[in-house]
């Protein structure tokens, strides 16, 4: 994950065969979008459009004078998101509603989550649904018995694992991934093929593998996004893809136990959906799209998590920013921080408060480590 405005730390499709394996890294590009067509998920106003760029990909021009200080957007698509496990007393689960980390009064014990109301408990639950239910639980029980085994702190100095290394990381699970398959499936009954010791012990193997409680609450809750919402998983596919995604190797092989422990605890029906293809999909889409959720207070200082809004994540970065983003609740709101004329385009700034005193040189290395890309903004261009 680069999440928009917050500190590197865990990161971390449509049903495929589970025969297939590996995630295809190589060809993360958006399906059914030609170079002038946009998705349908891309933001609409009659105050902008959205239009692609030589150099930046899509991006959000004004398509009138705006008055500084207007709401222009407002996005409560959230599709996937994380909320740290150290946070998850203190933190709405629903809304993400904080009160200074005095505990919240509304605990779902079994699926490991608090809530800042009966309500929000109530809307949590509808949401996520019975299979939704079971696997946050099934995820919770799986944790507790283990819990703190391995440190979601990642170093952000060692070199990111490329498409190859990604590639064949995923192809060495391969084997494991189709005889806990069957092992599950046995269990519930379902096997066409009869599971035998080989199959119990593959899975066995995995349950016994370090755990990233972080990282699994990442994958399951855009795996249930997809379970629950098929006919708007476009909306994920068309977000701007990163093909080399994991951190290091220690983030690339803890979403790879990652998948093997969910393909040994979530309920049956859940299944189809955990393929490497998916998972790495979740990655790859996070990696440049995912907002951090932070305190609303202390200038957000608190790093709750994080989550992925698809329809925000058409503003580029710019150093000098022409539009200021707040959280309320589980939605963005995008107001001009500045008197907009037509025609110009529409940026927020990825970077942290921090980051953004930084020379132009350190912040392009900050936004080339953590996003990847060179910027191309206005600013970088006046101080060049
Ligand atoms: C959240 S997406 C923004 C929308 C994106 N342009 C798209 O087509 O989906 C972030 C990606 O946009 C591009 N981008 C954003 N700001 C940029 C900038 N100032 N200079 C160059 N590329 C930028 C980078 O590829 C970055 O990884």
């Amino acid at each position: 994950m680069a999440d928009l405005e917050s500190p590197p730390s865990v990161s971390p499709s449509v049903y495929n065969a589970p025969s297939i394996s590996r995630p295809s890294s190589c060809s993360s590009a958006p399906p059914d979008e030609t170079p002038n067509k946009l998705p349908a998920s891309a933001p609409k106003s009659f105050l902008f459009e959205v239009r692609h760029t030589p150099t930046a990909g899509r991006a959000v021009f004004a398509t009138q004078d705006i008055a500084e200080a207007t709401l222009i957007f407002r996005s409560d698509d959230l599709t996937l998101s994380v909320l740290l496990r150290e946070y998850r007393r203190e933190v709405c689960g629903q809304c993400f509603s904080y009160d200074y980390g005095r505990d919240l009064g509304f605990r779902d014990k079994n699926a490991g989550f608090v809530f800042c109301s009966e309500t929000c408990h109530g809307e949590w639950m509808r949401e996520n649904g019975d299979i939704g239910v079971q696997a946050w639980s099934a995820v919770e029980t799986f944790v507790k018995k283990r819990s703190k085994e391995d440190s979601e702190m990642v170093d952000v100095d060692l070199p990111r694992p490329k498409s190859k290394d990604i590639t064949k990381a995923w192809d060495g699970v391969a084997a494991q991934a189709e005889h806990i398959r069957i092992a599950r499936a046995n269990e519930a009954g379902q096997g066409a093929i009869q599971a035998t010791k080989q199959h119990h012990k593959a899975l066995q193997k995995a349950l016994q593998a370090p755990i990233s409680p972080d990282v699994m609450s990442f994958c399951v809750s855009g795996l249930l996004w997809h379970h629950n919402n098929p006919s708007d998983w476009n909306k994920v596919l068309a977000l701007a893809a990163d093909s080399t995604p994991y951190h290091n190797i220690d983030d690339l092989h803890a979403f790879i136990r990652t998948y093997l422990h969910l393909l040994a605890i979530l309920p049956i029906p859940l299944l189809p959906f955990v393929t490497a293809e998916s998972i790495f999909l979740l990655s790859s889409r996070d990696s440049h799209n995912s907002f951090g959720i932070r305190s609303l207070e202390d200038e957000g200082s608190e790093f709750f998590g994080y989550g992925c809004w698809p329809a925000a994540s058409y503003f580029n970065h710019s150093c000098a920013p022409n539009i200021e983003k707040r959280r309320g609740g589980r939605a963005w709101e995008f107001r001009t921080g500045k008197n907009v004329k037509k025609g110009e385009e529409l940026n927020i700034t990825y970077l942290s408060g921090e980051e953004r005193k930084l020379t132009r040189g350190k912040r392009m290395q900050t936004l080339k480590r953590n996003w990847g890309f060179d910027c191309g903004c206005e600013q970088c261009e006046v101080e060049q």
